[in-house]
């Protein structure tokens, strides 16, 4: 393991951002730490970067009690949403500051510069100062000046988060590609579970102060640990006293006998692009299924028609924690 967080807690002025959190980080790995706003996944990262100091709890980096050093002393790079670059120093002197610091050769700077450059497609800017950057462009220099040190550990909060949607995308496919090339173990915070479940091999899901679940994006979707992380993850749908995804039920036209299958009327039809979201009122409850317009098509149905609804062995669900409330599907 790259990173122990061992029974981590700590407390604002009574306020109790993180209790007692324990997380293993893998080596060499994209790791998530995701969560709603306000949950504690920018302290626990602020306490592994040694920004902020835990309560109580320790904390290891690569084998090293990282829990009382300072953050300079811990060999970690960080980017932060909003990057403080040096305003009068050009891209490539910005990179290379934290060599220059450490007063590597100047011949050694010049190359491990133009290679971050390359890396992070930004050789041709190299002479701009940040302010003639977009701000994508000055993410990927942030990144690279944090990984000129070769840091153990790669710190990430919400790098992207104050780009528009679509640049958003595009830095989180080049994340990934980035880091399938240089493998540093790299922990990131977010709190948009797509961009998780996009990017990362495993996803810490955070909320109020607690771990709530740590697995891969497919343990997580397959297996929720709660209907916290099953709601967090997707659109949900009740059905019985079970969570589920909207898109994973089954819909077998007319009414039947099999035991598992709940008999209900279709109540309504929405297309939604290339999907038919289908509401079936049963007995005693409005279940929403997601089906595809070719699926839809087979089942010859309309609203009023008497349909069953299934849910396949393997779905993820998850027990429903507030008995009686009706959810609206996602
Ligand atoms: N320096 C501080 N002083 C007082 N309260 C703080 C401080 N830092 C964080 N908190 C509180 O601790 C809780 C956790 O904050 P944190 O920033 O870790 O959450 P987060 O999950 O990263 O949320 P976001 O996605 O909104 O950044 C919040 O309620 C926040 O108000």
């Amino acid at each position: 393991m790259s990173i122990e967080v061992t029974n981590v807690t700590k407390r604002f002025r009574g306020f109790v951002a993180l209790d007692d959190v324990s997380v293993s980080i893998p080596s060499g790995q994209l790791t998530a730490l995701l969560g709603p706003s306000g949950g504690g996944k920018s302290t626990l990262l602020r306490i592994i970067a040694g920004l902020e100091r835990a309560d109580s709890g320790r904390v290891e980096i690569e084998g090293l009690d990282a829990t009382n050093l300072p953050p300079q002393k811990r060999n970690v790079g960080f980017v932060f949403q909003h990057y403080a670059a040096f305003k009068h120093l050009s891209v490539r002197r910005n990179v290379a500051f934290g060599l220059e610091i450490r007063h590597r050769p100047k011949a050694e700077i010049r190359s491990r510069v133009d290679e971050l450059l390359t890396l992070v497609h930004l050789e041709q800017f190299a002479d701009r100062l940040p302010s003639q950057l977009s701000g994508g462009q000055r993410q990927r220099m942030a990144l690279a000046r944090a990984l000129a040190v070769q840091p153990t550990v790669l710190l990430l909060d919400e790098p992207f988060g104050a780009l528009d949607a679509k640049v958003r995308k595009e830095l989180r496919d080049w994340l990934r590609r980035l880091h399938d090339e240089v493998h540093v173990t790299t922990v990131f915070v977010t709190h948009d579970q797509e961009e998780a479940l996009e990017v990362a091999d495993e996803i810490v899901v955070i909320n109020e102060g607690r771990v709530e679940q740590i697995g891969s994006p497919d343990d997580l979707y397959d297996k929720p640990a709660n209907d916290f992380v099953m709601r967090f993850l997707g659109p949900v749908t009740q059905l019985g006293d079970r969570l589920v995804r909207p898109h994973d039920l089954r819909i077998l036209a007319g009414a039947g006998t099999e035991p598992a299958a709940v008999t209900g009327r279709i109540t309504r039809v929405t297309r939604v692009g290339f999907e038919i979201r289908v509401e079936v009122t049963t007995e005693d409850q409005v279940v929403a299924a997601t089906l595809t317009r070719t699926e839809f098509r087979s089942l010859g149905v309309e609203v009023g028609s008497v349909v069953r609804i299934h849910v396949p062995a393997g779905a993820g669900t998850a027990a429903v924690a507030d008995r009686g409330q009706m959810l609206p599907a996602g």
